[in-house]
């Protein structure tokens, strides 16, 4: 199933606390968003990566795409304040009503198997997403008391990458930007507006970069070998 593919990586990495985009941060010798990059580049099905970034860091996204020979077709696309507004910026770009799969630049170990069946689910269901059931007991907390315990069996941890048509993902970005509405990730834009998404059972090793133990985990997860097969 062919598609294109929204990165936004216009983030400042705040929680990282690197004092850069934690995108440039290496793992084992290679920037992050190399790994991210290297999947879709590999990807037949991949027709065009749109990469949002910060324009001020346009001529370091142009140089590693040079050096590690990545051969895909890029367009850098400048991102905005919010990721939605990143992820929105680079889906203006798409004319074709195929489908669009957007994935944090921060998520650099997805699994190909697993875009093959996102994306067919994308096709019948008009949106699908990765997510893993939560392993922890999730409360709800304020001013540090517990209020409750939710119930786990039915709470799911998302993830990218998100695969939608790129009608329904264009009509619920407008929607969100027209009522002022800022959500976590694209799916909830198409729940609040009523359209169906579907859950495919992902890894728990597509984690997101984020904070700086991350990065010890990343590595382990680079240097991984199974346990059982
Ligand atoms: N305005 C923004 C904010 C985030 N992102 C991208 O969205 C992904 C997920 O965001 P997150 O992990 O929150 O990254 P940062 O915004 O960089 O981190 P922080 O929130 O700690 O500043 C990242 O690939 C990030 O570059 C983006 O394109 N535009
Ligand atoms: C979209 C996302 O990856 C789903 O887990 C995540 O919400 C994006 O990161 P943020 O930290 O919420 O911006």
């Amino acid at each position: 199933m062919f598609y294109e593919v929204v990165i936004p990586a216009a983030g400042q990495g705040k929680r990282m606390k690197a004092g850069k985009n934690k995108l440039f941060i290496e793992l084992l010798e290679t920037p992050i968003i190399v790994y991210t990059l290297q999947v879709f580049d590999r990807d037949p099905a991949c027709k065009r990566i749109i990469l949002t970034i910060n324009p001020d860091e346009a001529t370091i996204f142009e140089s590693l795409i040079k050096q590690y020979g990545i051969k895909k077709e890029i367009r850098l696309v400048p991102g905005g304040k919010e990721r939605q507004q990143s992820v929105f910026n680079g889906v203006k770009e798409i004319k074709e009503d195929g489908l669009v799969l957007v994935h944090d630049g921060a998520r650099p170990f997805i699994d190909q198997l697993l875009i093959n069946r996102l994306t067919e689910a994308a096709s019948s269901h008009g949106g699908a997403i990765v997510a893993v059931p939560v392993k922890d007991t999730i409360k709800k907390v304020k001013e540090s008391m517990v209020i409750d315990t939710v119930e786990r069996s039915s709470l799911w941890a998302v993830q990218t990458p998100q695969a939608f048509r790129v009608s329904i993902l264009k009509r619920a970005h407008e929607e969100a930007e027209k009522a002022g509405y800022l959500g976590t990730d694209d799916a909830s834009l198409l729940e609040r507006v009523g359209q169906p998404v579907v859950i495919i059972e992902g890894n728990y090793d597509n984690i997101k970069i984020t904070t700086q133990e991350d990065l010890y985990f990343a590595e382990a997860i680079l240097h991984k070998k199974p346990v059982w097969d």
